[in-house]
């Protein structure tokens, strides 16, 4: 078997308060993304939002129906965001061959059926990371790459949270039906991503991160502001954050990330700040 599949439950604040630190991860944390001509799948009942990572090696991975999905293709009802944080590699979407380079995202819109997806160099494996919603339209395939992304940087070396937002699948730049997607790259000596934090009811959100040095990690902070706990987390790893919830991280060194969100609205800016005095 190809395709390894996981389907979480969504939970409440109140359920959440008396977690401790196994029950936090087996709801939220994705321990494991990539593994050599495998391709692994969380589909989690918030938003029904599917998170996974694809990493075709000497052979080509096609993404089939999973049965959570109960449909003929994987696009039946659905629209697919992908990142690759790997070596360069090619998806053919029914046909058409779309080279996709490190850091560089694509868009598939609901009714592609065939999705191949290949590494153009074994030794350097591309790393497919994978994000899908439910979809009620079509919109057109984009490879999309920074040069396309709306992007703008954020926070201060001062309080160590310099970094760069690329906005890669947003209303700005492409077409979806609920789907955003971008990469978070911290500035060398900057530790904390999206501090100060915020919650959207609206949206729930996944974050993967890469790009953690060996032998360092992120903690990354979770709960309702005035609620909060932290999952540690390795290097291309994801997590999974309620609508309810914070989502921000901290470092051990710098690091890099993609966020995901899915819900209400496409509006990236639609967030409820929370001070950081506020924290609990
Ligand atoms: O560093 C940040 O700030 C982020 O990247 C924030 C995410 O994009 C986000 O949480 C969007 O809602
Ligand atoms: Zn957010």
């Amino acid at each position: 078997m190809n395709t390894h599949v996981e389907v979480r439950y969504a939970f409440s604040p109140a359920e959440a308060k008396a977690w401790d630190t196994e029950k936090a991860r087996q709801a939220m944390h994705i321990p494991q993304l990539f593994a050599a001509n495998k391709i692994y799948l969380v589909y989690s009942h918030f938003d029904r939002f599917i998170a996974g990572g694809i990493m075709p090696v000497e052979e080509s991975l096609q993404l089939e129906p999973v049965d959570a999905l109960k449909a003929e293709y994987f696009l039946e009802r659905r629209e697919l965001g992908i990142i690759n944080i790997g070596g360069p590699g090619t998806i053919q979407v029914d046909g058409e061959i779309f080279h996709v380079d490190f850091k560089e995202a694509m868009y598939i819109g609901k009714g592609k059926e065939e999705l191949i997806f290949s590494s153009k160099d074994p030794k350097m494996p591309a790393k497919f990371y994978v994000n899908s919603t439910p979809a009620h339209t079509s919109h057109p395939t984009r490879h999309i790459t920074k040069k396309d992304a709306e992007i703008v940087t954020l926070g201060s070396q001062e309080s160590a949270n310099l970094r760069t937002i690329n906005k890669l699948l947003v209303a700005s730049v492409i077409q979806t039906c609920q789907l955003q997607m971008g990469m978070t790259e911290l500035h060398p000596g900057n530790i904390w991503n999206t501090m100060p934090a915020h919650t959207h009811d609206r949206r729930m959100e996944v974050y993967c991160y890469f790009e953690v040095p060996q032998g360092q990690a992120v903690a990354h902070f979770w709960g309702q502001p005035q609620q909060t706990r932290h999952i540690w987390m390795q290097n291309e790893q994801a997590v999974i954050s309620p609508p309810w919830s914070i989502h921000s991280g901290a470092g051990t060194s710098n690091y890099t990330f993609i966020w995901g969100m899915a819900g209400e609205n496409l509006d990236y800016g639609d967030m409820d700040m929370a001070a950081i005095t506020d924290l609990r």
